[in-house]
């Protein structure tokens, strides 16, 4: 039931304010949101056009690009701010939900950085967002534990812990529950300003401070603007500017393209960049799926050591080097595998090859999913980063250009890659209606950036009639084949099958790629 509580009518609350909410839902904190919404919502709206307008061109042929029009960044020599002292050894980053159990638990890890996940890992319910909320907020009050009412089992924070960064969603997510002049409002503004207020003076008093992941960022103009508010914020706050620190993920096709314009965006209040590796395959199918040329192949072939994900990892590792910033790598999709040590030991050998292959390339530190791959990753990085980043590591030299940058992985498509797209892409859209934003699928970490694949690969190979290894093509016949076969083996007592089949199918079979599943899932989000 809508619930006018503040003193700006313009304010409206659009879902439950229960228990704790009402901690997090101050009317302060409200008008911190709202006057983050009004300066900068319209620009937020625009950047999002541009994203369609630039996919019209993708579609009609054109491909990515360096930039003409900013060359005098890429070819000026400056670099970033500082770094704080308690971000310079990353070499272990474990991400998560923002749920109270896993909060604890990750904090707990032994990795260095732990990045609470209000985006790819999270389903954005307005029960998860304001938990997440008062989770951290509780951290930094020092009162945040957990007794689990199922198990028994007590969680408590320890001493030695990890330093917390925050992931708000992306630009392109709104939040339905808040309205400010009748607009909705952007679910990065609302997770950014919540816990900017909430949270910056304590973060401060204990030594630390607020440090953010950005994600999904298209282009310079879009890092520009979180550097926007990132300023009103601190100003608001009484904080000076180049407090907040982010990293932003290099996660889309067109962001690869502009890595030093994003750094040179954001100078005051960045202290590196990720390769977000699924969302950046998810980019790359969609902003060039509609161009045959680069038809991709099995989701399995599509590996970090080669064609366009090797080329934007490492040309990331110099981009950042050269300007003073962190290159830091990405998520290996294993976890572990319970009650079979064979298949455990083959998951983290994958694991442990590719964070060696980071730590080797140059990167700065890596991401785990799973609180047990955290010695795995330690262990490599200790080996083979003996000091605590990168930074002074020579340039690789290498000239990565625009080929690299757009060469597709070859591989065959095949009915099991198919078949693995859709049984991970219905489950995981199943799991999200639920609130479940990361999932355990056939021994993989699986969450919204991976289930986007599922989901784009599968409109792809339908939009080019894409041959299969066999000779058969992917047409409308077979996919319905497949999903139904696929369906009739999943377990029955999921209770929202029926709704992610028929959005899975619908996204599938769109007539043009959908921007973000999240987007008309969250319409279905029952709170
Ligand atoms: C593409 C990207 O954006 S990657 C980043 C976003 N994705 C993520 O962050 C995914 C993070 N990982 C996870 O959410 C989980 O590991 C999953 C969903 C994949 C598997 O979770 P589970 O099935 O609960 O794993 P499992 O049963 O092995 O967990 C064992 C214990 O480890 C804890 N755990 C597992 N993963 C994590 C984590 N990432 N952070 C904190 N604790 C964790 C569980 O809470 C559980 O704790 P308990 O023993 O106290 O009950
Ligand atoms: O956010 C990380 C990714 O790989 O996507
Ligand atoms: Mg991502």
């Amino acid at each position: 039931m809508p619930l006018d509580t503040l003193n700006d009518s313009a304010i409206r609350i659009l879902g439950p304010v229960e228990g704790r909410a009402e901690e997090i839902l101050t009317p302060d904190a409200l008008a911190f949101v709202a006057d983050l919404h009004r300066r900068f919502d319209g620009r937020r709206r625009e950047l999002l056009a541009a994203r369609d307008a630039r996919q019209a061109r993708f579609d009609a042929g054109e491909t990515p690009d360096f930039r003409t029009d900013t060359a005098h960044i890429r070819d000026g020599d400056w670099r970033v701010g500082s770094i704080p002292a308690e971000l310079l050894d990353r070499r272990v980053e474990i991400t998560g939900p923002v749920d109270r159990k896993m909060v604890i638990n990750a904090l707990n890890s032994g990795a260095k950085v732990f990045m609470a996940d209000f985006e790819d890992a999270t389903s954005p319910t307005w029960d998860n967002q304001l938990e997440g909320q008062v989770n951290l907020k509780d951290l930094w009050a020092g009162t945040l534990s957990y007794d689990d009412p199922k198990t028994g089992k007590a969680y408590r924070l320890n001493e030695k812990r990890a330093v917390l960064k925050v992931r708000p969603r992306g630009w392109h997510l709104p939040e339905a529950h808040l309205t400010v002049d009748g607009q909705v409002v952007s679910g990065a503004l609302f997770d950014f300003g919540l816990y900017a207020f909430h949270n910056a003076h304590a973060a401060g008093a204990a030594g630390s401070g607020l440090w953010f992941y950005l994600p999904k960022l298209e282009s310079m103009e879009e890092a520009a603007l979180w550097d926007e508010v990132f300023r009103r914020a601190q100003d608001r706050l009484g904080l000076p500017a180049g407090t907040f620190k982010a990293t932003v993920l290099i996660e889309t096709i067109t962001a690869a393209f502009e890595m030093d314009e994003i750094l040179f965006a954001l100078k005051d209040h960045i202290v590196g960049l990720n390769c977000g590796r699924w969302d950046y395959i998810f980019s790359t199918i969609k902003r060039l799926g509609g161009n045959p040329d680069f038809l991709t192949p099995d989701r399995a072939r599509m590996t970090m050591g080669e064609a366009f994900l090797n080329a934007y990892s490492l040309k990331l590792i110099d981009t950042c080097h050269r300007r003073g910033a962190f290159a830091m790598g990405g998520m290996a999709a294993q976890i572990p595998v319970k009650n079979d040590p064979a298949a455990n030991d083959a998951a983290f050998a994958k694991v442990r090859a590719d964070k060696e292959r980071e730590a080797g390339n140059g990167h700065d530190g890596t991401w785990v999913a799973h609180p047990d791959l955290v010695p795995v990753a330690m262990e490599v990085f200790d080996r083979l980063m003996p000091g605590p980043n990168q930074l002074d590591r020579p340039l690789s030299g290498q000239d990565i250009g625009r080929d690299r940058l757009l060469e597709i992985h070859q591989g065959p498509r095949t009915e099991a890659g198919l078949r693995e797209n859709i049984r991970v892409g219905v489950q995981y859209v199943e799991a999200w209606l639920r609130g479940r934003g990361a999932v355990p699928l056939y021994n993989l970490m699986e969450d919204a950036a991976t289930a986007e694949i599922s989901r784009t690969q599968v409109w792809q190979w339908l939009r080019h009639a894409a041959p299969l290894d066999d000779g058969r093509i992917v047409e409308e016949a077979l996919v319905r084949a497949l999903i139904d076969d696929e369906v009739t083996k999943m377990p029955r007592d999921l209770p929202r099958l029926a709704e992610a089949v028929g959005l899975f199918t619908e996204l599938c079979f769109a007539e043009t790629c959908e921007e973000f599943l999240t987007l008309p899932a969250y319409a279905r989000l029952a709170d």
